[in-house]
């Protein structure tokens, strides 16, 4: 059962979702509502239909049932110019980063700026390089192309394209996956950053713990082809179902919990204290 929200600050409103390949139904009745300013971490079993969803919110898989409403319009009965202006709000970073080899980073950046904008090309490469900056990468990264650039770095570029139209709602699919530990926790506080200063919305599928402890607001969990539970950690750590208590209360999740709460304690405790 998903906590409730207030109609006006949804920003994702998922319902009675159906989506199915042949006789493999993914998701069936489906309910998902993500609100503004929040970071909701998807997780899930391997294969539970989080990629799909994904799909199904932004455009890229019709389902066979149900509705998805982004920033506030029906997907579904929405005609092309009024999707259009929806999915240009929108930004993605894809699991492998998606860019376009043949193009340099800063090339790929500009791909949607030149696909929803008619920009002076100057204005489009100022803008290119602030975004390749607020990704955390030098200014140097603009003009190499993907081939040359590290897996993290390939993530920070994966993430200026994606940001590259200023998004209301910005959906990650497992983006610390393939990175290092100090890596994945840098991306982690990317992440946090930009939520902050860009006043974004975070959709993301996760399967790192420490992700979901350390920037998620709300984690929804998918299984048995829904939204078992959307809420903070805590209750859904209390959720009374095999999947969620194996994950969370299995080595690494405990591992993860205690990591978090001891680095919490000692950012309190580090804190200047204030008169
Ligand atoms: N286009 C498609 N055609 C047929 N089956 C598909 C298609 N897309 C996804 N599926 C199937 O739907 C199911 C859910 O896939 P999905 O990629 O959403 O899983 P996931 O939860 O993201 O998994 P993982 O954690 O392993 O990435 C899988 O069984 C997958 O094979």
């Amino acid at each position: 059962m998903n906590a409730p929200a207030n109609g006006s600050d949804r920003v994702i409103e998922v319902r009675g979702l159906r989506n199915q390949f042949g006789a493999q139904v993914v998701h069936e009745g489906l309910d998902l509502d993500v609100r503004r300013g929040e970071i909701v971490g998807v997780v899930g079993g391997s294969g539970s239909g989080k990629s799909v969803l994904l799909r199904s919110i932004i455009g890229l898989n019709r389902p066979a049932a149900g509705s998805v409403r982004l920033l506030g319009t029906d997907m579904m009965k929405a005609g092309d110019e009024e999707r259009i202006a929806v999915e240009r709000r929108c930004g993605v970073l894809f699991q492998n980063g998606a860019l376009f080899s043949s193009l340099s980073v800063a090339d790929n950046v500009m791909v949607p700026m030149r696909e929803h904008h008619d920009l002076p090309l100057a204005l489009m490469q100022r803008f290119a390089a602030l975004k390749i900056a607020l990704a955390g990468l030098p200014p140097d990264a603009g003009a190499k192309f993907p081939a040359q650039l590290s897996g993290g770095m390939v993530k920070r570029a994966a993430l200026a394209r994606a940001i590259a139209l200023d998004p209301d709602i910005l959906f990650l699919d497992e983006p610390t996956a393939g990175l290092d530990p100090i890596g994945a926790a840098a991306f982690d506080q990317l992440i946090l950053t930009l939520r902050e200063s860009l006043g974004l919305t975070v959709f993301l599928i996760t399967h790192d713990l420490d992700t979901l402890y350390t920037i998620c607001d709300r984690v929804a969990v998918l299984s048995q082809k829904r939204v078992l539970v959307a809420d903070t950690l805590d209750k859904v750590e209390r959720c009374d179902d095999a999947w969620v208590q194996e994950y969370f209360q299995g080595p690494r999740g405990r591992a993860a919990e205690r990591a978090v709460s001891s680095s919490k304690r000692i950012a309190a405790y580090a804190a200047p204290t204030r008169n």
